[in-house]
């Protein structure tokens, strides 16, 4: 895999190494060793699919609470999306800063979002499927949400989202600390 360290320290944008023949190409997807070596220790311990029959249907901007923050290893298996993180981590210097990429089923490309980061997505195609890896279980009660249109962070989407979950569409906005 190839590793790409982004401007929030911690998050990777990761490609696959393809080892091709006629049949095709062979790719790890995750490794332990290769995580370990980007300081990566997060394992996962579930994996989710989220399948979205609708261009511009948005999911986000989410996270859990410690101690159920979870590292989640994205990528979009059918059609392509914009999928986008924040750092949520108080003590870090890009603190409240958002990221976005482009994901898509003909790229293999992958996002490693760090524990403490929210997360979230806009399809940019109909019929597009993510599939995600995280490291911890399903906690409800710690699920937390940013909107996406929330002017504290004031995330530039690709498009306009038109199908929001009501949940999603409800989030208040987030105080988002002043740093001194
Ligand atoms: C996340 C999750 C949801 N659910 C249930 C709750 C609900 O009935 C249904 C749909 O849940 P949600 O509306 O929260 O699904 P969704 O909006 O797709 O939530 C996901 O969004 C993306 C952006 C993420 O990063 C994920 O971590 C997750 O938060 O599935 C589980 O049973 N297990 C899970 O791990």
């Amino acid at each position: 895999m190839i590793f790409f360290e982004t401007e929030l320290a911690g998050a990777f944008i990761i490609d696959v190494e393809r080892m091709a023949d006629e049949r095709g190409f062979f790719a790890r997807s995750w490794c332990q060793d290769e995580f370990a070596a980007y300081g990566i220790t997060a394992a996962p311990l579930q994996a989710n699919l989220s399948s979205n029959p609708r261009r511009g249907t948005l999911r986000g901007m989410h996270y859990q609470l410690p101690p159920h923050e979870e590292t989640k290893l994205v990528r979009c298996t059918r059609g392509a999306i914009y999928d986008v993180i924040i750092d949520l981590r108080e003590e870090s210097p890009t603190y409240g800063q958002w990221l976005g990429i482009e994901l898509t089923a003909e790229s293999f490309r992958m996002l490693l979002v760090p524990g403490r980061f929210a997360h979230g997505f806009v399809t940019l195609k109909d019929d597009t499927d993510v599939f995600y890896q995280v490291s911890a279980k399903y906690a409800p009660g710690f699920e937390r949400g940013i909107r996406w249109n929330d002017p504290a962070f004031g995330i530039e989407w690709p498009l306009q989202p038109t199908l929001v979950s009501e949940k999603d569409q409800r989030h208040p906005n987030f105080n988002l600390l002043v740093h001194h």
